[in-house]
């Protein structure tokens, strides 16, 4: 991205379309191998070998994939929960009990999201978490994430603040999505590391 240095920032809403584009062109076969790639490499966050409870999320599409991970954290006996969109895009939250604990839900004319159908926690049970893994687009050298634009993890991250919670926070990425700089606004708030295919890259 350097030849666009002297370019003014392009805005969040630009940005995500171009990492959603680049997703898009993904075959089945290249999330499978990257989904693979990265449970090994999360593997190797000792925040995820200590951790008792795990705030993580279901991919779908071509998110880089997390069910592999979910799996081995389950596995293990680690708390896994996951979130449920609420109509005002807060999120909810249940607990991960293998593949067969999940259900598919539409939220408008979007891809169906892969939902925990169990018992609802309600949206501060996240407070709980040693490690939230949150969903991105991209995560540039200071360690600011590009979410979708909901502000879903924007509220989780305000409420554990609030709370004084301080989880590990990560990331999962394709090795295109962590660049130099993203626009920032005061609400954003930055992640202590990104787990690509290729490795774990920490963040001040
Ligand atoms: N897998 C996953 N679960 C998640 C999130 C996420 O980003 N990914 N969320 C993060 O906050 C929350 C749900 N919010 C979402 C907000 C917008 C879209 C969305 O715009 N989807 C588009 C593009 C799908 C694609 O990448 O192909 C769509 O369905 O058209 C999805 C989830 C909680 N659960
Ligand atoms: N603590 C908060 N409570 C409610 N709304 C918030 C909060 N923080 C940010 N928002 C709002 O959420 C919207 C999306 O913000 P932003 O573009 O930073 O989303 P994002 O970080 O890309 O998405 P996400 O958090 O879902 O991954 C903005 O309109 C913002 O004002």
């Amino acid at each position: 991205m350097s030849h666009l240095e002297d370019e003014p920032e392009p805005d969040k809403r630009t940005l995500r379309r171009g990492f959603l584009a680049a997703r898009n062109a993904l075959t089945t076969d290249d999330v499978r191998t990257a989904a693979l790639a990265l449970a090994e490499r999360a593997g190797e966050l000792p925040e995820l070998a200590h951790a008792r409870t795990v705030a993580a999320y279901v991919s779908v599409g071509g998110e880089p994939g997390t069910l592999t991970l979910l799996d081995a954290l389950h596995a293990r006996g680690v708390r896994v929960l996951l979130p449920a969109l609420l109509p005002d895009n807060d999120l909810d939250w249940g607990a991960y009990a293998g593949e067969g604990s999940l259900a598919p839900v539409r939220h408008g004319g979007r891809t169906a999201l892969l939902e925990p159908a169990g018992e609802r926690l309600g949206p501060d049970a996240v407070t709980d978490a040693d490690v939230v893994l949150l969903p991105g687009l991209a995560v540039d050298a200071g360690g600011m994430r590009l979410g979708r634009g909901g502000g879903s993890y924007d509220r989780v991250l305000a409420r554990l603040a609030a709370v004084g919670a301080r989880p590990s926070l990560v990331v999962l990425l394709y090795d295109g999505e962590v660049v130099d700089r993203l626009p920032a606004e005061a609400h954003d708030r930055p992640v202590h590391a990104v787990v690509t295919p290729s490795g774990v890259r920490r963040f001040a």
